[in-house]
């Protein structure tokens, strides 16, 4: 038995465009999805979350020849059981060169579905960790990132950045562009976490950012302005290393703002994103945003005092709030 851990993430700047080649910023929060994994005698996979909305739930198939598991379930609702952790699976088959291998796959998380705190990535990181380790082969960090993105890119129909599973596989901050993924240490920023309770669907608003940006050319400027603030904000990184100055917070804010005003122009905000990104202003925060691919879910927001926590507590659409530390370790065999 293996088990491993990965950590979700917020945007402090850049998803969407990222998905076209601009650079984006997440940074890895202490709030871990943990996967344990057992061998099996056979071919065989069985995957178990307690976390997914269908109690009591689980699903064993063979996963030779993509035989349809038996179970009486909604075929999208068994995919989105399913789908990361199987393709997380099939990745750890790969790097140790064991198509055969069953599993018994255990999930527990404490990052919501769907929020924008990365859930996916961090769930198929973990897997792809613990099943090579159960498998005895000893995987390097990049690589489980490259084949995390590969994972999650088969899931979303190539619809993904290599942002949310480098993110989750290194810890800290990061900056991704493309393929190229930098590791940008562990800048100390008082993040606060607003959660409306719902989750948006990231294929579908990827797919709408798509649309929207061959439709309309500023749609397209949309998404290289995102990238313009993310150069910007990227500059300020070293200056957050350590005790950051009220003027570095308050440009990295500004810049937030900046970035969430340009996703709601891309139309993956949401009434209850948008009301939390006000309240957190509003109170006293050097900026807010929305985090992840939007829809639903979470806002992130800077604010080295109490005053976003106290508003977004009253905040009639905020469902939880929570200040979310840096995770300075990434993936890890526990
Ligand atoms: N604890 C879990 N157990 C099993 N599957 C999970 C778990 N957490 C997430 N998933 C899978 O990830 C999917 C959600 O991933 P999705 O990429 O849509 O959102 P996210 O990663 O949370 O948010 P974002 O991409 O906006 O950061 C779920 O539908 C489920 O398939
Ligand atoms: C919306 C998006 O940019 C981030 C989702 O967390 C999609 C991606 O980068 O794969």
């Amino acid at each position: 038995m293996v088990t491993a851990s990965a950590p979700g993430k917020v945007y402090l700047f850049g998803e969407h465009a990222v998905v076209y080649g601009e650079p984006a910023v997440p940074c890895a929060i202490e709030r871990r999805a943990t996967v344990t994994v057992d061998r099996r005698d056979d071919a065989r996979l069985r995957v178990e979350s307690a976390d997914l909305h269908i109690s009591g739930f689980t699903v064993e198939y063979d996963a030779v020849g993509g035989t349809a598991p038996d179970v009486d379930a909604p075929t999208p609702l068994l995919e989105a059981a399913t789908g990361y952790v199987d393709a997380a699976i099939e990745q750890a088959r790969d790097a140790a060169d064991a198509p055969d291998a069953g599993f018994d796959v255990h999930v527990e998380s404490e990052i919501p579905l769907g929020g924008g705190l990365g859930s996916s990535a961090a769930v198929v990181v973990a897997t792809i960790a613990a099943a090579t380790a159960a498998l005895g082969v000893d995987v390097e960090d990049r690589e489980i990132a490259e084949r995390a993105y590969r994972a999650e890119s088969a899931v979303q129909d190539g619809e993904a950045s290599r942002a949310d599973t480098f993110c989750s596989t290194m810890g800290g901050a990061v900056r991704v562009a493309g393929d190229d993924c930098r590791t940008l240490g562990n800048p100390d920023l008082p993040f606060v976490v607003g959660y409306d309770g719902g989750a948006g669907d990231t294929g579908e608003l990827v797919a709408g950012v798509r649309a929207l940006r061959d439709e309309y050319d500023f749609a397209a400027d949309t998404v290289s302005a995102i990238g313009d603030v993310v150069r910007r904000g990227e500059t300020l990184i070293a200056d957050a290393a350590d005790d950051p100055t009220e003027e570095t917070l308050e440009e990295l804010g500004a810049l937030m703002n900046f970035n969430h005003g340009l996703l709601e122009a891309l139309g993956v905000s949401s009434r209850s994103l948008d009301e939390m990104v006000w309240a957190a202003r509003e109170a006293g925060a050097a900026g807010a945003k929305l985090t992840g691919a939007g829809g639903g879910g979470c806002i992130v927001a800077l604010d080295a005092g109490e005053g976003t926590e106290t508003a977004l507590d009253l905040t009639p659409t905020c469902e939880d709030v929570f200040r979310a530390e840096l995770a300075t370790e990434g993936v890890r065999v526990e």
